[in-house]
Order: C-alpha cells, then structure tokens, then sequence
C-alpha cells in the first residue's frame, strides 16, 4: 500500500474511535514502507489530525455543501490541505494528482472529480481563503488557526488571556521534547550521555532534574543498546519532579495507588535504591503488566503490583502507609502536544467526571495514610478544578491535614517568588507557556501525628 493510502486508512480508524498512536504503529509494522515513507505517512496522520479544525474551515470554504460531506472525501480532503499548507516540500502537482487517483481507488468517480475541483480551485487563488483574524473574534481565530476544540480555547481564554493562550496553542501543536530518565541503580546520568552520543544521539541535560536526559535526535529507541540494557526510561521532565516530592528513603514502604505503567512507580524506586517495598495498584490489568515489564527492563525487585480499585482501597486495606502517591487520572490537558488525537477525544463534561473520582480516590486513600505521614498528588492537566480545586475541596473535608511545604524536596532553584510561594503554600501548577514543560500540578499533604 502506498503511503497516502496508509495514511488514509489509519485516519479513517482515529475517525471511527482508534487511537492514533496504536493505529499508526499497527499498519506501519503490517507494510513495508521506506524509512523516509514512515516519516511521511508519520507526519500526514500526526499532522492531519492535529491541524484537523484549521484544514475544515478550508474544506467548509471551497466545498458547497460541506456539511453533507462524507467523512472518506472530508479526509482525503483534508490530507491534501494539510500537504499544501503544511508540508512545503511536497510539490503542489502531486498533491493533487495523487488525492484525484485514491478517490478513483477509494469511491467513484464523482468522488475523485469533486476532490479535483476543490483542490485546482483553491490552487488557483489560494489568498482567497481567508482565516478568521484574532480582531474580529478571538475565540474563532484560536479554535480554528490554532486548530482547538472552541470549549477548550474558552477555558483558557477566560483564565490565561489572549497571549498566554496564543503561547499554549502553539507548545501543543509542536513536537513533543523527547525526555529520558536516568536509571540510576545502573548507571549515572554523565556515562549514559557519553554513550548515547556514541550511539548516534544528541543529548542534552536537565536542568530541573538531576537523572534527565533530552533526546533532541535520536535513532529508534528500541534499537539502542543502552535502552535494552535498561540504563533508561522514556519520561517527560515535569513527571520526574513527581517522585522527588515525595522522597522515599531506601528500606520505606510507599504505596502508589494509580500506578500504570510505573513511570513514576520505577522513578520511587530509584530513589530507594531499590531497598523497601512499593505497592503499587491500578484498576487495569494491562496497566500492571507494563509496571512489571518496565521494573523488569530496568532491574528493579521492590515494586509489587496489585488489582485495586484506589476508591475502595480505604474499605479494604489493612495496612497504613507514611508515604502515598496520587497520580491520578485527569483531563490531560497538559499534555495535548504528545498525542496529536487528545484534544478531539477530550470533552468539557469529562471534567466533572474526573473531579468527582479524584476526589473519590483522594478521600478512600487518605483513610490509609499513617498518622505523620504524607501524600503527594500530582496530575498532568492545567485545569484548576482538577488541581487546587480538587486539594482545596479534600482539605476542606479533612481539616486536619496541612500542605507540605514542597520547596525543600524540589530538585532545583525555584525561578522566582510566584514559584516559590506556590511550592511553599504546598501546591505548584507547571504551565507549559511560563515553564516551558508539560503542564502538569504536584500538591503536597500531611497528615499529623495526634497530639
Ligand atoms: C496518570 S495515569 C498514571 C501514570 C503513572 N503514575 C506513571 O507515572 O506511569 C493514571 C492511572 O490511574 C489508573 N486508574 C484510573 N482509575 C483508577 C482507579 N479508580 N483506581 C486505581 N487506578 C485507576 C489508570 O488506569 C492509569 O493507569
């Protein structure tokens, strides 16, 4: 199959509810395709779904009718908008001539003459096309030049104005930074930058944690011999941040309540020179397995994973914990910019959702954290009900529990007095556009010993 078929094909399946990534790696191990034709068909799915918005207004310009467009036509549509608009490099000629031969291929011919239509049309005048200006409506010009579902530019329109949001729209439609985690129960951080430029990549150093590693290019991780040594874990740099607030000493017990696929669990780990015992639970089998693959790979023994709905974990555990992470499940609105799908997928109404089991999950896991001990809850969205919100409402609840200063446990110099009184009021929310990372919020709570 050729790779604009490809393309097509896997974009038809995100249409009917797949996910991009799966799908994407599913038919470029089914065919054979180039190096260089994995990068393209790569960049036409990615790139087709993230500009999706942007590339129907076209569409809904040039096509009469647009709303009785069916979806087969609307994509080879839009994958033929996306190469002229976004992909320089690929001549306008082929462009055309290869979407007008897959409608031939894919539907009949009044297909494939539409298809002609439209585009030669467009290529005539393409100025004529024009994009909604941010004077005349701003919350248009985001959703669609920005290519962002309206309910989502509105939140952070009415939170973070015109500028800042302009700034997140764009970090979420750039390639994501390629992070990686030093495993420190093998190696140390400055052998494995040698020997991953020995093996062809370009490294840079963390400034924020002391085991990060970015990858600015690199060959197939899975090739590398340093990645099959378990010398290293894929994981973004605000993640990192999440266990060192927590500080596990080695010979502790933590329990990680929403622990899949053990990022953050292997990450603890480290941290107790694997010495002590993690319990680490999730509600999904599959989500398990990969902890235990992961812990595998990279040496690890003191993680014990275990089948547990974190909501029902205050009901039956017997045990009480000094130290417990909440890494709970949220909107992920962060962290847009790694999974091209994510912002279609996501609805307004799954805030809510979310909140009500954060708060679930919170109020069930704190009726096992010891006297004196503490708790860390960290998510990788920006969305304040699921973060201060969330915090606020269980320490309402719970007026017994304090917030930990975090300024202490944070690996590195806080950039100023914002950063430094959120962290000592116990609660840091990461802002990609003010912090240049993933979004992400870590808060901290005690509980006291009685008195
Ligand atoms: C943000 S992810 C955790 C990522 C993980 N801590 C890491 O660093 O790799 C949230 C996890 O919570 C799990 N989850 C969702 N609802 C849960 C529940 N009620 N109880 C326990 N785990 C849950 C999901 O399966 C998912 O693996």
């Amino acid at each position: 199959m050729k790779a604009r078929e490809l393309a097509y094909r896997v974009l038809l399946k995100v249409e009917e509810g797949g996910y991009a990534n799966i799908l994407l790696d599913d038919y470029l191990n089914r065919y054979e395709l180039s190096s260089l034709d994995r990068a393209f068909v790569t960049e036409l799915v990615y790139g087709t779904i993230k500009y999706q918005a942007r590339l129907d207004w076209f569409i809904d310009q040039l096509v009469k009718k647009a709303g009785k467009l069916e979806t087969g036509p609307r994509l080879l549509l839009r994958l033929a908008f996306y190469q002229l608009n976004h992909m320089d490099r690929v001549p306008q000629a082929a462009v055309t001539d290869e979407a007008v031969k897959l409608a031939k291929k894919l539907f009949h011919t009044g297909v494939a003459g539409l298809i002609n239509g439209v585009l030669r049309n467009y290529l005539r005048n393409p100025k004529k096309i024009k994009l909604p200006r941010q004077e005349d409506d701003p919350l248009l010009y985001l959703e669609v030049v920005y290519s962002h579902p309206r309910w989502m530019v509105r939140r952070w329109l009415d939170r973070y104005g015109l500028e800042n949001t302009i700034k997140l729209c764009e970090f979420n439609n750039a390639p994501a930074d390629l992070w990686i985690r030093t495993n420190t129960l093998r190696t140390i951080r400055e052998s494995l930058q040698e020997r991953l430029i020995a093996e062809g990549c370009e490294v840079a150093v963390s400034h924020k944690v002391p085991e990060g590693l970015l990858l600015k290019s690199a060959p197939p991780l899975s090739k590398l011999s340093s990645f099959q040594a378990g010398l290293f874990t894929v994981q973004d740099e605000s993640s990192m941040l999440v266990a060192h607030m927590l500080k596990p000493q080695p010979h502790q017990t933590v329990l990680d309540v929403c622990a899949g696929p053990g990022g953050k669990t292997t990450h603890l780990a480290q941290l107790m020179e694997d010495k002590g015992l993690i319990v680490a639970c999730d509600v999904h089998e599959h989500r398990l397995n990969l902890i235990n693959e992961n812990a595998r790979r990279l040496g690890i023994t003191i993680i014990r994973t275990q089948l547990q709905d974190a909501t029902k974990i205050g009901e039956i555990a017997k045990a009480h914990y000094p130290l417990i992470l909440v890494d709970a499940p949220c909107s992920g609105l962060g962290v847009i910019r790694r999974r091209p799908d994510a912002r279609w997928r996501k609805k307004p109404e799954d805030i809510a959702t979310l909140v009500s089991l954060q708060k679930a999950i919170l109020e069930s896991v704190l009726k096992v954290l010891a006297p004196g001990g503490r708790l860390i809850y960290s998510t990788c969205t920006i969305e304040p009900e699921e973060n201060f919100g969330v915090i606020e409402a269980i320490k309402a609840s719970h007026p017994e529990l304090k917030s930990i200063n975090l300024k202490p446990y944070l690996p590195y110099e806080p950039a100023g007095s914002e950063e430094t009184a959120q962290l000592e009021q116990g609660m840091r929310q990461f802002l990609p556009f003010e912090d240049g990372m993933d979004g992400f919020f870590i808060a901290g709570l005690e509980k006291p010993l009685p008195s």
